[in-house]
């Protein structure tokens, strides 16, 4: 587990093992984007880029400088830090709505076999520095991984993890509702939650913390991951909160956890409530989902037009007892590399390149909402959406007798199906 960092002068970055491999990093960058960027002329990096990150109001998406006492922050206690701004055409009836938007990725702080209490302590400490950088910076709306306070355990499917469950209102909301008065910062707070009111069941929820410190709301994940590694069914249940849009000082928001970014309906009804900004707190896997990774998001700001923020945890986290998931794979200790790489995307398709492959990071964007409406008026996806074609076939689906719409070429030689 034991890594360092190294770094030549072209911000070419490696978490090198002591055997001399990297963990994490692409051919020792920290980034796709920082592989290409150093590798490539830059005439022909512009061009790549514009390719794979698209453009806003027709230009390159710009950097942000931020405040000497974030980047203090983001030297002293080694996390990435990066900062662009979106923005949108100017209107001559509504005046730009700019806020200013933070995603934290982490790595867990101790080892898994350390005592739950020291687990959580280490975790808030890294997390801590990158909090205050956010304060630093004037974010106004900060959005933590999910279940950011324990380790990612679901694979194991042992029990004793439950005991990282805390109430909406418990330990670590309390914790960052301190933040958010000292910052005037709403937090999304991603959590297990415990929910003891109701016979200590166990959901997976982030807490909507507003800017005053008080609590707006929750919401619990509606679609539950059974791929691979990720047994969380084992843990808790489907969410029961519908998709709420939680309108907050800063603008609408929603969040999709995780394994919902996986379904476009899921993304589309946070749009159908309003939501101008969706976070995704996540914890993926590369060999799983990293090519699913920033298309998804995209996608979905795209269809929903309204911002993303995805956000990936980071590091690879070896539990005491092997397990195995039924899919034939000898047992093993861990899910394999939280790959982070969290990042923005805009409606209007651009996106910021992602944070660390393998550092805590935070990723800081401004965006002015008002480019939510500009690309509904001028793509129109939601007039044309002819929503009332799919509310048909999907009640039609939904009942017993449902066959699928199918026609048939009759020169087929249709055999008998098995
Ligand atoms: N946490 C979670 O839902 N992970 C599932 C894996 C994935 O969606 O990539």
């Amino acid at each position: 587990m034991a890594s360092h960092q190294r770094r030549d002068e072209n911000g070419r970055a490696a978490a090198e093992e002591e055997d001399g491999s990297t963990t994490g990093s692409i051919h020792g960058f920290e980034s796709l984007h920082r592989l290409l960027e150093a590798n490539l002329k830059p005439q022909i990096f512009q061009e790549v880029s514009r390719l794979l990150l698209g453009l806003n109001c027709g230009r390159h998406l710009e950097r942000v400088s931020l405040p000497q006492a974030a980047t203090s922050l983001s030297a002293e206690h080694d996390f990435d830090l990066q900062a662009f701004c979106f923005h949108a055409d100017k209107e001559l009836l509504r005046q730009p709505r700019i806020v200013r938007v933070g995603l934290i990725q982490n790595a867990i702080g101790l080892p898994t076999t350390a005592h739950f209490v020291d687990q959580k302590n280490a975790i808030r400490q890294k997390v801590e520095p990158m909090i205050d950088a956010a304060g630093a910076s004037g974010v106004n709306i900060l959005c933590l991984q999910e279940a950011w306070m324990m380790p990612f355990c679901f694979c194991t499917r042992e029990k004793k993890w439950c005991e990282f469950a805390e109430p909406f209102d418990g330990e670590s909301t309390q914790f960052l509702q301190e933040f958010a008065r000292k910052y005037n910062m709403v937090i999304v707070n991603s959590i297990l939650e415990r929910d003891i009111h109701h016979g200590e069941t166990i959901w997976n929820t982030a807490v909507v913390i507003g800017n005053h410190g008080n609590i707006i709301g929750i919401h619990r994940k509606n679609h539950i991951p059974r791929v691979g590694d990720f047994n969380e069914s084992t843990y808790y249940m489907e969410g029961n909160t519908g998709h709420p849009v939680f309108e907050t000082a800063y603008g609408k928001i929603a969040v999709n956890i995780c394994y919902g970014r996986h379904h476009p309906l899921n993304w589309l009804a946070f749009g159908l409530n309003g939501a101008e900004i969706v976070f995704n707190p996540s914890a993926t896997v590369g060999e799983l989902s990293e090519p699913m990774w920033p298309i998804e998001a995209r996608n979905a700001a795209i269809a929903n037009s309204y911002f993303v923020g995805s956000i990936n945890r980071v590091g690879t986290e070896i539990f005491p007892n092997p397990f195995t998931s039924g899919d034939g794979k000898p047992q093993h200790s861990d899910f394999g590399h939280f790959y982070g790489s969290s990042h923005f995307s805009a409606p209007d398709a651009s996106c910021t390149p992602s944070l660390s492959r393998y550092r805590d990071g935070l990723m800081v964007s401004d965006m002015d909402l008002n480019l939510c409406r500009q690309l509904k008026d001028k793509w129109g996806f939601r007039m044309t959406a002819r929503y009332e074609l799919y509310s048909e076939m999907l009640a039609k689906y939904l009942k017993p007798d449902f066959t699928p719409q199918v026609i048939v070429d009759p020169m087929l030689q249709k055999r008998n199906p098995l």
